[in-house]
């Protein structure tokens, strides 16, 4: 691929006034007004949570019978008096059979969908997709994408559906890729990014562009968003990249750039809120069978074997449980989210040699955010932290199958045969899965439509099956998390047979906990 200058002499378009008067394009009936407080605490939500890292305020508009909708802001929030142009979509034959192919500009997506006679509407998100009007002449968008945090499948096609889509659906074609994460704007060179350069990408694990954790400077960033006239930003990345773009978005706002930001949030361990699942999250569970499978075979053709698999979720065990339930050939599952235990009644120990007298072998999936605080408590470990600020884990792999291997060996009564498979970095390289391809076209297309509409400073992603934009804040603010006190971690246990290792004290004090804070909290996705 060929290297581009850093710099173009694209035009800027700031702001005349930075005040923000955009009346919301929403029915009459709804009002907008500050974020609504939390248990009584008079500071937005948003400036709270997120700490000193964000001064964003939510944009809230409620309406009639307890309606509340998140909106994303808008670039004519700060830049007033902005054109339009008519969407070139409506001249495009491959769109032109749809028959209601523009999104009504007042849909918006429920975040509840369970719902009561009484219960009032709740949180809603502004629906995605493409808009009658948009905010961007085709020759005028200089777009640009940028791969953040961790590798996860489907990084490639989400480029390569940006790219395509860019071109293919709105005639655009100055796309640049910044190479190697956030520092990449101002660190490296850029690629030009070109339909039939990104045509096979798809097909290949990891990013073409490169990617890396740690810090960054957001000026630095901005200033090359400036020097390079670029005006729609595509950043793919996990937690950290969205908190990332947040405050880029900031920065583009406060210096009154026409400049879209667009967060598509990635990750393989499905620990992103909101949204019902992320990409790649699919394929880590498919691939994660392969490794299943082998520990299943070794187990089962050696005299009390037992294979051990670890699989990636640094806080949240959902591959470990959704690769569990798909198997039927693990006999326990262990996730951060439920702390376990080794010795005594109802311990892992206990456990193990039960399920080795009745079946002969057994297979263990363990997350690796599992049983950290066990580990820490047996080794005397020091807080690391990666580029990032990510808590640098202990192998509970490695750890667990020596402390079973100690157990077995002290108790002389029995003699295992244990095999530990790490597969984690071989699932996460892989390309994406054939759903997951559709999933990132989905994610790709909303993003571009989003950005072309003139929203910014959002995320995108499937609420309740529809796709929709979502702030940034409802991204970073809390994470994803398996639910023990929930059906499926249930159906898990019925599934394994494995001890839940709780007391009843445990498990009343766990519902407790994921007892919303407040209404406008209570997502169905949101499991804080
Ligand atoms: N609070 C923050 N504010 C600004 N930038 C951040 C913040 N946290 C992380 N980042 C930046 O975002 C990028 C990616 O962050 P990180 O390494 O945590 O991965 P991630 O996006 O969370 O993905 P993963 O799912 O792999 O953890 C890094 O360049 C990091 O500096
Ligand atoms: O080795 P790295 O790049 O720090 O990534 C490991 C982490 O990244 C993740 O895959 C999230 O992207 C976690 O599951 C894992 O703990
Ligand atoms: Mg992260």
């Amino acid at each position: 691929m060929e290297s581009s200058p850093n710099h173009s002499a694209a035009p800027k378009v700031r702001a005349k006034s930075s005040t923000s008067d955009r009346l919301l394009d929403l029915r009459s009936s709804l009002s907008v007004v500050n974020a609504p407080l939390e248990n009584g605490d008079s500071k937005p939500r948003s400036s709270r949570k997120m700490g000193s890292e964000s001064k964003l305020s939510p944009k809230i508009v409620v309406g009639e019978a307890g309606y509340v909708l998140e909106d994303v802001p808008h670039l004519m929030d700060y830049i007033p008096d902005l054109p339009t142009y008519p969407n070139p979509l409506q001249d495009n034959p491959a769109y032109s059979v749809v028959k209601q192919y523009f999104v009504n500009k007042d849909d918006t997506v429920a975040q509840k969908i369970v719902v009561q006679k009484s219960s009032p509407r709740g949180t809603h998100f502004r629906r995605a997709g493409p808009r009658q009007r948009v905010y961007f002449e085709s020759d005028e968008v200089r777009a640009c994408i940028v791969t953040c945090g961790g590798l996860c499948p489907g990084l490639n096609t989400v480029i390569r559906e940006i790219v395509c889509g860019l071109c293919h659906m709105y005639g655009i074609t100055k796309i640049l890729g910044i190479e190697g994460g956030y520092r990449g704007f101002y660190a490296r060179n850029t690629i030009t990014l070109t339909p039939k350069n990104v045509n096979d990408i798809h097909k290949r694990g990891g990013t073409i562009l490169g990617t890396s954790r740690g810090g960054q400077d957001t000026s630095k960033i901005v200033d090359s968003i400036e020097d390079r006239g670029i005006n729609q930003v595509y950043i793919i990345g996990g937690d950290g990249t969205q908190k990332g773009a947040s405050v880029i978005f900031e920065e583009i706002q406060r210096r009154g750039l026409k400049v879209a930001v667009v967060g598509i949030p990635k990750t393989i361990d499905n620990d992103i809120a909101v949204i019902d699942k992320s990409f790649g999250f699919d394929t880590a569970v498919e691939e994660a069978q392969r490794a299943i499978n082998a520990a299943h075979v070794e187990a089962q053709s050696f005299e009390n074997g037992i294979g051990v698999v670890k699989l990636m979720g640094r806080y949240s065990g959902f591959i470990a449980m959704y690769a569990t339930l798909a198997s039927r050939d693990v006999d326990c599952c262990l996730i951060p989210e439920s702390p376990f235990y080794l010795e005594g009644e109802g311990g892992l120990f206990e456990y193990i040699e039960k399920r080795l007298k009745e079946n002969g072998h057994m297979v263990i999936v363990v997350a690796e955010g599992a049983g950290q605080e066990l580990i820490a408590e047996s080794m005397r470990s020091i807080d690391h932290k990666d580029a990032s600020g990510n808590k640098l884990l202990l192998d509970v792999g490695l750890w667990l199958s020596q402390k079973i291997k100690d157990h077995f060996a002290k108790l002389q009564k029995m003699t295992i045969n244990l095999k530990y498979i790490d597969p984690t970095y071989m699932i996460r390289a892989i390309p994406s899965n054939a759903s997951d391809n559709v999933y990132c076209t989905l994610l790709a297309h909303s993003a571009i439509h989003g950005a072309m509409a003139g929203y910014t400073g959002f995320t995108v992603g499937p609420v309740n099956g529809r796709h929709a934009y979502i702030p940034l804040y409802r991204i970073t603010e809390a994470q994803n998390k398996v639910v023990i006190t929930d059906r499926m971690w249930a159906r898990l246990l019925s599934s394994t047979n494995q001890p839940s290792f709780l007391s009843t004290k445990d498990i009343e004090d766990s519902k407790k906990e994921i007892e919303p804070p407040t209404q406008l909290l209570n997502g169905e996705n949101l499991k804080s």
